[in-house]
């Protein structure tokens, strides 16, 4: 199931990363203890009422040194372009302002739904400021205070309600989702073509999903693939979707909807932090996932050159150790062809199911081998079983006494025993640690 697209739109200083951090806070907090992963301050994961969705603080996307009312319009133009419930924050103590009523407009006409939201309203009865901005004409207005955490439940019911009911795809589940990802310039475009052209691929004109993406359904040698959102590759001349920050957006919104990434990073001008932070969403969100060194063909090779790229490949993106390594030209089209087959491949380990009893006799040779680490009271962590409770990615739960006894390292170690056993090259795996009193 997708996850829906919130933006918080807003005039500088209204609050809008006091309220994107008070909705995220404690996830984000959660995502930053692993390793390997890094996380900006304008993407993230809120949840509400059992529903996840992606939140952007559109403030943060930079769009360059321009008045504010011109920079206010991009936002919203963005928030309208990609988000699917739009939060317009206004605030309170200042009150209602000319900017903000442009963006109304804008939003108004966008016909997207518009929760409206007043912050800074601290006190009851500073509830009388919120009248003014009923005539913004967005509908109902609710009062929050970002600073106290105040009202912001009443609104995040709205954006629930908000949410359109028509975002789920539709694609059977055999067919394989994937979707190309990376920085700009690294050649998706051009891999998705040569994928696309590639001899025995038929593409189908049928129409994507839902949403506003176009996706490219084909078929390979009988297996019905789906490459999301190739449209969102396209340079639509719009200025924010030159900005770093946006296609992390695209990215996050492929990824989203995926089983299968592939994340592009350009063989020729090497690793840059940001390659790391899209692979990264890739990694948080339990996709499988395939590296691909592309340009493959500009680079100036000896005998070692492959394996020094991959070593920095691994070292960079040590949270993708099972992900396999693609070196390829999408421009030469040299070695295009490994691409479907290996998405095939990391498909089926993604979704594969291993049984209860061979997990078990497994838990336990690991056990045998690595004793389970103790606290500092002397407690030892017990496991008394495990079983594999879902697939895409493949997720274990391990029944024992103390869960908080399970440290990152120990998990670590169950995971290297259990990718030792069974081929999941490929796909992450999860690992939780459930109570079970005896
Ligand atoms: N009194 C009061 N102040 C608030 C509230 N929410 C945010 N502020 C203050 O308003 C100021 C701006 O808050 P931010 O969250 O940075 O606002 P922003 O809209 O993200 O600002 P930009 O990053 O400039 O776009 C800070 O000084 C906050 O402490 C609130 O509910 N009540
Ligand atoms: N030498 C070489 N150049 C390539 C290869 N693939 C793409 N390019 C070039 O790299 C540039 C960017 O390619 P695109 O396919 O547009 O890259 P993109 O990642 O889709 O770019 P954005 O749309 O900006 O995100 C173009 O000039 C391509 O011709 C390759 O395999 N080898």
């Amino acid at each position: 199931m997708s996850k829906p697209v919130v933006a918080i739109v807003g005039r500088p200083n209204v609050g809008k990363s006091t309220i994107f951090n008070r909705i995220v806070g404690e996830r984000v907090a959660i995502v930053e203890d692993k390793p390997g992963v890094t996380r900006d301050r304008i993407y993230g994961t809120g949840e509400w009422l059992n529903r996840e969705f992606h939140i952007i603080d559109t403030g943060g996307i930079d769009i360059g040194d321009e008045p504010i009312v011109r920079q206010m319009r991009h936002q919203a133009e963005l928030a309208i372009d990609e988000a699917d419930v739009i939060v317009f924050i206004v605030d309170g103590k200042e009150g209602l302002t000319g900017a903000d009523e442009e963006v109304a407009q804008m939003l108004y006409r966008s016909q997207k739904p518009v929760v409206l939201a007043v912050n800074k309203v601290d006190h009851p009865e500073m509830l009388e400021r919120t009248y003014d901005f009923y005539s913004l004409g967005l509908g109902e207005v609710f009062a929050i205070s970002g600073a106290h955490g105040r009202g912001l439940g009443d609104m995040l019911d709205e954006v629930h309600s908000s949410v359109p009911q028509d975002i789920e795809d539709d694609y059977d589940a055999d067919t394989i989702k994937m979707s190309v990802i990376g920085r700009p310039n690294v050649g998706k475009s051009s891999l998705v073509n040569t994928l696309l052209g590639e001899e025995r691929v038929i593409v189908s004109n049928v129409p994507g999903t839902t949403r506003d993406a176009v996706d490219t359904p084909f078929t390979r040698d009988d297996q019905d693939y789906v490459l999301i959102d190739t449209a969102g590759m396209r340079k639509r001349g719009k200025v924010y979707e030159t900005t770093e920050k946006y296609s992390v957006l695209r990215a996050l919104k492929a990824i989203d909807r995926s089983d299968v990434v592939l994340v592009v990073i350009d063989g020729y001008e090497g690793i840059i932090e940001q390659d790391k932070k899209i692979a990264g969403y890739a990694h948080e969100a339990g996709r499988a996932v395939i590296i691909v060194v592309n340009k493959w063909d500009a680079v100036e090779k000896d005998d070692k050159t492959m394996k020094r790229f991959e070593k920095e490949v691994r070292e960079s993106f040590q949270f993708l150790n099972y992900a396999p390594i693609l070196f390829l030209s999408a421009k030469t089209k040299q070695r295009v062809q490994h691409v479907l087959p290996t998405v095939k491949e990391v498909s089926e380990r993604h979704n594969m199911r291993v049984p209860t009893n061979v997990l078990n006799d497994l838990i336990v040779d690991a056990v045998t081998m690595n004793p389970t680490p103790t606290d500092h009271r002397g407690h030892r962590l017990r496991i008394k079983y495990a079983t594999q409770v879902a697939v895409g990615p493949p997720t274990f739960v391990l029944f024992v006494n103390e869960p908080e006894l399970l440290h990152f390292s120990y998990e670590r170690f169950i995971e290297n025993q259990i990718r030792e056993t069974f081929d999941f090259e490929g796909t992450p795996i999860r690992i939780f640690a459930r109570k079970k009193n005896d």
